[in-house]
């Protein structure tokens, strides 16, 4: 894909800031990314932020998601939010993250769903797959890709939705893949997705890279023809780092 130049960066806080430090961090992130036009700047912030910082970012260009959504409409489910709730405050939301897979045992078939219920309210999923490096070691990578993308998009047309590679090895080691193995593994996501959807649409779906992004490989991984953005973690908590990841983005999209 070396003509898509619009990269897209996103931000998961995860299990990160208190009202008051999402705000701090919101308004620094800010008033930094004014300039930044060519890349799309989202921010997932846990729930009880969302509405505070979708004020704060009234009037930006970027974009807020939530980290997780529930696949119910309404009802008896505790401490779960649906859908509807989470479509007039955001665009976006995660959903199967691999921490939501190992922690809260989310299966493919739950990730299903969850992608069903977000196209159906208008939000964009971003759908994240990955290997564990026991996987990885056993030469497994495309087998595990292969079942999460075909059991998590089973039954979808829709291309409105992004996918995030995030190999679980890198995700928090620091220890980031390198640009030539996530841009491989990213091939066999486009062609996997032109196989399970019309190719026309699997060619507008952006494959973000997640694990250990930061300000150092941002450029080089983004130099990849598979790679059209990042799903970044820490370094989204670091507002100087977060905003040179976009800058770069930018530079990198305006050439
Ligand atoms: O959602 C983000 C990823 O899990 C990456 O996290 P990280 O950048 O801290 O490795």
């Amino acid at each position: 894909m070396a003509e898509k130049r619009n990269f897209t960066i996103a931000g998961n806080w995860k299990m990160n800031t208190t009202l008051n430090e999402a705000v701090d961090l919101v308004n620094k992130i800010r008033s930094g990314a004014a300039d930044f036009g060519r890349v799309e700047t989202i921010v997932c912030p846990p729930f009880i932020s969302l509405s505070k910082v979708k004020e704060l970012l009234e009037g930006t260009s970027i974009q807020l998601g939530a980290q997780d959504v529930f696949y119910e409409e309404k009802g008896a489910f505790t401490g779960e939010i649906s859908p509807g709730m989470l479509s007039s405050l955001c665009r976006y939301v995660i959903i199967g993250h691999s921490e939501r897979r190992t922690y809260f045992h989310e299966t493919d078939d739950v990730v299903n769903r969850k992608v069903k219920a977000a196209i159906r309210h208008g939000l964009k999923p971003i759908m994240c797959v990955g290997e564990n490096l026991d996987e990885k070691d056993a030469g497994a990578t495309e087998s595990i890709i292969n079942r999460q993308i075909s059991l998590g998009l089973s039954g979808i047309e829709s291309a409105d939705l992004l996918i995030a590679y995030e190999p679980i090895w890198a995700i928090g080691t620091g220890r980031a893949a390198t640009s030539a193995y996530a841009n491989q593994v990213m091939n066999y996501i486009r062609e996997l997705l032109c196989k399970i959807l019309h190719t026309g649409k699997a060619l507008r779906i952006p494959l973000l890279y997640g694990g250990s992004v930061n300000a150092e490989n941002i450029t080089d991984l983004l130099s990849q023809n598979d790679i059209d953005g990042a799903l970044v973690g820490g370094a989204s908590l670091k507002p100087d780092q977060f905003l040179s990841i976009i800058r770069q983005a930018n530079e990198l999209g305006s050439r």
